[in-house]
């Protein structure tokens, strides 16, 4: 038997796919090991996928897309209730990578009833509630004895966590605090799984003590009764209905009216209310926004996974789909042979591989300061809040577009829910939306950047932290890309330094001088902020580009490191085509300099291309994962489309009751008219 360096190769697949995987230069299971950022993770994953495959109860029991939501969520409590019974025998106790895995798997990313206890719920409890509520709460959350979401969005407000309107007014007599919704805009409205699935929820409230505001505090509150699940006196709860994608995930509305819970249910890891309701304040003021910062964290990697499976259904449907001719006397191509059609993938591949490296090192980074932060030490909350700030906004947005793009490239088919594409972009795109609004958390970012500016402008460039102190360099007069005999990576590097140096120094410079002409903070703030936001972008896609930087540095596997610089080749040359503006406007790149690195970009297209399949299965996605007929790993997409189609519930007879009741008629009428 022949070993490829691709290890997704089976007999009996189409041969179109089979040569994209023949021509792979590299081992996909290595690269699988640089993507998971660990050998042994890599090993379980396929480890876990080869599980699942021999136990048909876990697998979907018809295409999603047949589904009705009602039947969606049945079906996904039914494989939930499998997994959480058999997890032992599937994953090690405990491996949150391991969970994240089973459960795209099994339950896919449309959601499921208890998405949010993991994701949110849990990692609250972990991060705010102290060692004696931990013994109360955590154990039996982790057991799914309870299970809960995370309530803070309402109705009117989820931007502007200070004008939230639920209030949590503390009664000394009664040492409780009385949870209240005074209007309709202070329902809360959005949280995942709140409205059908969960009895318990981490509320965040305006905290009152003796009539004073103490701000946003988190609260544990039982919501339905934990036998019957009837919602608790006091509690109105319920879905808020069908939305653009994500919906076998309950999202709900809840609001109190007058609803009492013990002092002890505020989460008082950081923060305390003493019975006579004196209030100790925590650390740092925003403690206590700890599991949004955990979701940001990790949604860096579940975004590079959603625009990678997206890549994984384009790029092997690419190879397998023919259509016209680059030379007439030949035959019909693989659409895949079209430079626009590598120009429309290639660079997303590139990125894909970007994001994951960043989201990697952003875990890291979490984890770092969450150990930090339980010891006391706040130091880094900062950093990470403005790194997770602009990673968040700048990955979901080039996912949304990524994804997108990867659905054209599938033509007709990809408008299909066959191709899955809708439901990925849709679950995608939220990611521009929840845990901060994409253009609001780039302004959060930008607020450490100015900050950072103004150090530079003081001469305290000293000051400036790692990610920042770029900031205080002395730039190049011009770039050296294509003016030296060896044009690297460290060239591309100081180019992006440059430009987001200039951005964020020229955005503080408006935002100053607007402030020195006499207009207000928040005036001027307001006023430059469509340029700060472009120095945070700039600044988050320089971060990126040195990640990937960082990464492909330390590859030892030679193979692997010429793909891979290829790809980062790729990726910088398409960045700075990408933010050629602002390269030109000070002249820093010269017009000469974008030809060479137009030349750059397409020829490592071309030198790509013979990769491009292996660098998509190197994500090891099953098909029960992508849940794609477009995205078959055996490229048997036609035969599949024709008995997909066959499938749809349309087809379960010849003639429909509309047909009988409306059409009929209304042909019928039409012709005994004609008479
Ligand atoms: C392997 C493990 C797997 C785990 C899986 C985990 C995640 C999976 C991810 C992806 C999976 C893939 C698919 C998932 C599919 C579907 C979705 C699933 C779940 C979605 C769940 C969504 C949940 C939510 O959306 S919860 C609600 C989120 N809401 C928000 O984000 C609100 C945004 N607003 C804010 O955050 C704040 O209001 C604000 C804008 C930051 C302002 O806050 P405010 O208190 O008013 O600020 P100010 O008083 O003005 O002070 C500003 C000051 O504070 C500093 N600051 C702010 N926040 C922080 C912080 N967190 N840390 C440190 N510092 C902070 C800020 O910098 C500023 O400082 P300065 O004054 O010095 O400048
Ligand atoms: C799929 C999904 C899941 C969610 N899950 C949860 C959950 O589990 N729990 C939960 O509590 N919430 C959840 N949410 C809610 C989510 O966190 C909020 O919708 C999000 O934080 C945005 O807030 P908003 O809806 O108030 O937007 P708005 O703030 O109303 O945004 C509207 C527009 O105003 C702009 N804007 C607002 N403020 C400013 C500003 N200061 N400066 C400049 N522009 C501004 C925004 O950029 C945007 O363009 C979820 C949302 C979605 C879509």
């Amino acid at each position: 038997m022949v070993h490829h360096q691709n290890k997704a190769i089976r007999e009996g697949d189409n041969p179109d796919l089979t040569a994209e995987r023949v021509t792979g230069t590299f081992d996909t299971h290595s690269m699988a090991a640089q993507i998971y950022n660990s050998e042994a993770h890599a090993r379980r994953r396929r480890e876990i996928t080869e599980i699942i495959a021999k136990r048909p109860e876990l697998h979907d029991t018809k295409p999603f897309p047949f589904m009705t939501r009602e039947e969606k969520i049945l079906e996904s409590s039914r494989k939930l209730t499998l997994i959480t019974k058999h997890m032992n025998e599937i994953i090690e106790p405990n491996n949150s990578n391991e969970m994240f895995h089973l459960n795209n798997e099994v339950l896919g990313i449309e959601g499921h009833p208890m998405a949010l206890h993991g994701i949110m719920f849990i990692p609250a409890l972990t991060a705010q509630a102290s060692e004696e509520q931990q013994k109360k709460w955590l154990t039996r959350a982790i057991n799914r004895e309870i299970v809960g979401t995370y309530a803070q969005t309402e109705l009117g407000h989820g931007t502007n966590l200070q004008n939230l309107e639920t209030t949590a007014t503390y009664d000394v007599a009664t040492q409780e605090f009385v949870l209240h919704t005074p209007t309709i805009t202070g329902l809360k409205w959005w949280p995942g799984n709140l409205g059908k699935s969960s009895n318990y929820a981490v509320v965040v409230a305006l905290m009152f003590i003796k009539g004073k505001n103490y701000g946003p505090h988190t609260f544990m509150v039982p919501l339905r009764d934990e036998k019957t699940h009837q919602p608790l006196k006091g509690i109105t709860i319920g879905d808020i209905g069908p939305k653009i994608a994500y919906n076998v995930t309950d999202n709900g509305f809840l609001g109190f009216d007058h609803y009492r819970i013990p002092r002890t249910n505020l989460l008082m890891r950081h923060t305390r209310v003493e019975p006579d309701g004196t209030y100790v304040k925590p650390p740092h003021a925003k403690i206590n926004y700890s599991a949004m910062v955990h979701v940001r964290s990790h949604m860096i990697t579940g975004q590079a996974i959603m625009l990678s499976y997206a890549l994984t259904i384009a790029t092997r449907y690419s190879s397998v789909r023919r259509q016209g001719q680059i030379d007439t006397t030949q035959p019909e191509v693989k659409v895949l042979e079209y430079q626009t059609q590598q120009h429309r993938l290639f660079p997303y591949i590139a990125r894909a591989y970007a994001f994951v490296f960043a989201g990697a090192e952003t875990v890291k980074l979490y984890e770092r300061v969450l150990e930090e932060v339980a010891t006391g030490n706040v130091s880094l909350m900062a950093d990470l809040h403005a790194l997770t700030s602009g990673l968040k906004s700048v990955v979901s947005h080039y996912t949304a577009q990524g994804i997108e793009q990867a659905r054209m490239a599938c033509g007709g088919h990809g408008y299909s829910q066959a191709s899955y594409m809708s439901e990925i972009f849709g679950v995608a795109v939220g990611g521009c939306t929840y845990e901060g609004e994409n253009m609001v958390m780039l302004l959060q970012l930008a607020r450490y950047l100015v900050k950072s500016a103004s150090l530079v402008k003081t001469g305290q460039s000293s000051k400036l932290g790692p990610l920042v102190a770029y900031l205080g360099a002395k730039s190049d007069s011009t770039s050296l890309i294509d003016r030296t005999p060896t044009t690297g990576f460290a060239e591309y590097v100081k180019t992006f330094q440059h430009i987001a140096r200039r951005q964020t120094l020229k955005a503080a410079d408006k935002f100053f001088g607007l402030m020195e002409k006499g207009e207000k903070r928040p005036i001027a703030w307001n006023k430059s902020s469509v340029e700060l936001n472009r120095a945070s972008r700039l600044h988050t896609r320089l971060y990126i580009v040195e990640a990937f930087v960082r990464r492909v540095e330390e590859v030892a596997d030679p193979r692997l490191k010429e793909v891979l610089t290829d790809l980062l080749h790729l990726h910088v040359n398409y960045e700075l085509l990408d933010m050629s503006t602002y390269a030109l406007e000070d002249g820093f790149v010269s017009s000469s300099q974008l030809d060479y690195v137009r030349d750059q970009l397409y020829f490592y297209l071309a030198k790509i291309r013979p990769n491009a399949v292996s660098l998509v299965d190197s994500w090891e996605f099953s098909d029960q994962e992508l849940r794609s007929v477009l995205g078959r790993r055996d490229g048997h997409v036609y035969e599949n489309l024709f008995a997909w189609a066959k499938a749809s519930p349309l087809n379960k007879t010849d003639v429909l009751p509309s047909v009988d009741k409306y059409l009929k008629p209304l042909m019928e009428s039409a012709r005994a008219s004609k008479l």
